[in-house]
């Protein structure tokens, strides 16, 4: 039997405070897409991502990862998750490095405790992750005081350095200078047959990567096509 798609929504309708946010998305996510969700601001791009994750409810519809409901679906290492920005609460210093390596925390299972030849793996893929985007020589300095850009690339190190096989970013171009997108653009090249599901309000140096996009508007899809020019299959 051929694996169920990476996401699968059908009819999916996600309601706010009374108003419908989205409404009648069927959309479909095959392994090894590299998909940008499209659209004006407020359009409800950040809310289908987050959706397809479970981390915002339907209201109705349904939405699968890897053929279960998210509240049922245990595979998330192999889900990496971008958000719009680095939470940065707490007001505790956290270096370039450590915030990286958090993104190994998805792979150590209650069932299978770490043991010591998982601290190599686990320093190699932070080390690789560092690497693919740029930032190895900042990796000792505190998160907090790089640019906007520079974080964005240190949450795209954290879910590289999970292995993940998904990797879903939300807007990982918004505010971000040209050098920043060229080193993001590095990035994605290199995760070549992973499934990767963008948000973003212009593709920019990103196109080329592009397999499909969807556009939304007012919460309802209202254009998709394959990206002309796009690498597939
Ligand atoms: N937690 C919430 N409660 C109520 N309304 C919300 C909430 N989150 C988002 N919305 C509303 O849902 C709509 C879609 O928001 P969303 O952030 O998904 O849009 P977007 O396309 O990602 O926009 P942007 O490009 O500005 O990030 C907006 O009108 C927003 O005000």
């Amino acid at each position: 039997m051929k694996d169920a798609p990476p996401f699968a929504m059908t009819s999916g309708l996600v309601r706010r405070d009374g108003r419908d946010i989205l409404t009648g998305v069927d959309l479909r996510v095959e392994a090894g897409e590299v998909l940008a969700v499209l659209g004006p601001n407020g359009a409800g791009k950040s809310t289908l991502v987050k959706a397809l994750l479970g981390l915002v409810p339907l209201a109705g519809g349904r939405t699968e990862i890897y053929g279960a409901p998210p509240a049922r679906f245990r595979g998330w290492r192999r889900i990496g998750y971008v958000p719009q920005r680095l939470p940065m609460g707490g007001g505790v210093p956290v270096t370039v490095r450590e915030v990286v390596a958090s993104g190994r925390v998805a792979r150590t299972s209650r069932w299978r405790p770490a043991v010591l030849g998982d601290r190599a793996a686990d320093r190699a893929a932070v080390d690789r992750a560092l690497a693919t985007v740029g930032l190895t020589d900042r990796a000792r300095d505190s998160a907090h005081l790089l640019s906007g850009g520079q974080q964005q690339r240190v949450l795209i190190a954290r879910a590289l350095a999970g292995e993940p096989d998904v990797f879903v970013m939300d807007e990982p171009t918004a505010g971000v200078d040209a050098r920043n997108q060229a080193a993001l653009a590095t990035a994605l090249r290199g995760l070549a047959g992973k499934t990767v599901v963008l948000v973003a309000h212009e593709l920019g140096p990103l196109e080329p990567l592009i397999t499909r996009t969807i556009e939304l508007e007012r919460g309802r899809v209202v254009d998709g096509t394959a990206a002309r020019g796009a690498v597939t299959g």
